[in-house]
């Protein structure tokens, strides 16, 4: 991981002009970044370096995939996630003006004050949007004020997303989770040149200076944030909707041989079709897998086409279930689950 200071934005202060964070408030990070970028990554290493504070996190991912999000992030990080506080109400952006603020007071009335909020947005999220809720609720005296937004960039495929072209009236997330960050992250530099690195870099700091010359807006107080966010406040719909979640749960052990093959299938050959004809494409994908001759769970992860199977700490209690998280396009859930359960699934427990 690899930090990428921009020149006048060198580090996360408080948003407040005063020296320090405002007395009994409570700061929050927002993290960001597109599909599979790496922001439980980041989490659990901000997680695993902290120790004496009382940190809540909250997720807020795409469609159904937060309970195994959490559980992934949970084996990981063990026992320092204090709070969970999940919200499932679809897109954080929309939802989380209503009952978002409240869920977490409602939280902290319970348990007593956290020292620290992170709060990981879903990799198709609008972070202006969530931050923008922060930044209102200030003014009405919140306890929670918005510490900063860190965007996590694959340096892989950050280039790729950026480029996307989207369908008639939708933002590129990946392009406006970078021009609010106070931080970049430029994450997953082993897996590229250093020519390549130069070019996110690049990249990213052109769509910083010129596209939403958001320089204009450096200063950190509070009334230049919320001019930022008014800028790159959305006009029109924010998600896009093209992108499809697929979730299920399989009880029972997988071939190994056979997991590698329907995955390389999904994400190399790109052999499975929906009801449409139109070839499935995978962005992300997670899973919890069981294999006959483990007895700990096993993660999957995948982001676009690279993919990697890692046993976890996390012993297997019966029955043992598969979960399985696909994100991506032309997603269709029986012809997967259907296709999985044929050809992955050992022996007799298939239902
Ligand atoms: N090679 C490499 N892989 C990384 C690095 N950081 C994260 N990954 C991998 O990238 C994959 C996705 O990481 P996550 O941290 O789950 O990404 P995320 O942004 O939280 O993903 P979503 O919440 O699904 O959008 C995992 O397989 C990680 O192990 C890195 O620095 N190098
Ligand atoms: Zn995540």
């Amino acid at each position: 991981m690899m930090l990428d200071e921009d020149d006048d934005c060198p580090e996360l202060v408080p948003i407040d002009t005063q020296p320090g964070p405002p007395v009994g408030q409570i700061p929050v990070t927002i993290i960001t970044g597109y599909l599979g970028a790496g922001k439980t990554t980041l989490l659990n290493y901000i997680l695993t370096e902290q120790h004496n504070k009382r940190i809540a996190v909250i997720l807020n991912e795409f469609g159904e995939g937060s309970a195994l999000e959490k559980s992934l992030a949970v084996s990981q990080a063990g026992e320092l996630y204090e709070e969970w506080l999940e919200l499932r109400n679809g897109c954080l952006c929309c939802s989380v003006k209503d009952n978002g603020l409240k869920a977490i007071e409602n939280l902290m009335e319970k348990k007593g004050k956290f020292d620290y909020i992170l709060l990981e947005t879903t990799g198709l999220a609008d972070p202006g949007a969530v931050a923008s809720m922060f930044w209102v609720d200030a003014e009405l005296g919140s306890d929670i004020y918005l510490d900063g937004i860190v965007t996590v960039i694959d340096a892989k495929y950050g280039l790729q997303q950026l480029a996307e072209e989207k369908a008639d009236g939708l933002v590129n997330e990946a392009a406006r989770q970078i021009a609010v960050a106070d931080l970049t992250i430029i994450n997953k530099t082993d897996l590229v040149t250093e020519e390549e690195l130069k070019e996110v870099k690049d990249t990213v700091r052109v769509d910083l200076s010129e596209v939403l010359d958001l320089h204009s807006f450096d200063s950190k107080d509070g009334a230049n944030l919320a001019e930022k966010l008014q800028l790159v406040k959305p006009t029109r719909a924010h998600l896009d909707k093209s992108i499809l979640t697929v979730t299920f749960e399989i009880a029972g052990d997988l071939s190994e041989d056979a997991l590698n093959a329907f995955i390389q299938d999904l994400l190399w050959e790109k052999i499975f079709c929906n009801k449409d004809g139109q070839p499935m494409s995978v962005i992300r994908l997670k899973g919890i897998v069981s294999f006959a001759d483990k007895g700990h769970q096993v993660m999957l992860q995948g982001v676009h086409e690279l993919y990697e199977l890692n046993e976890t700490q996390q012993l297997w209690e019966n029955p043992r279930i598969n979960r399985l998280v696909f994100i991506g396009r032309n997603l269709d859930k029986d012809i997967l689950q259907e296709k999985f359960v044929s050809t992955v699934l050992l022996g007799s427990e298939k239902n």
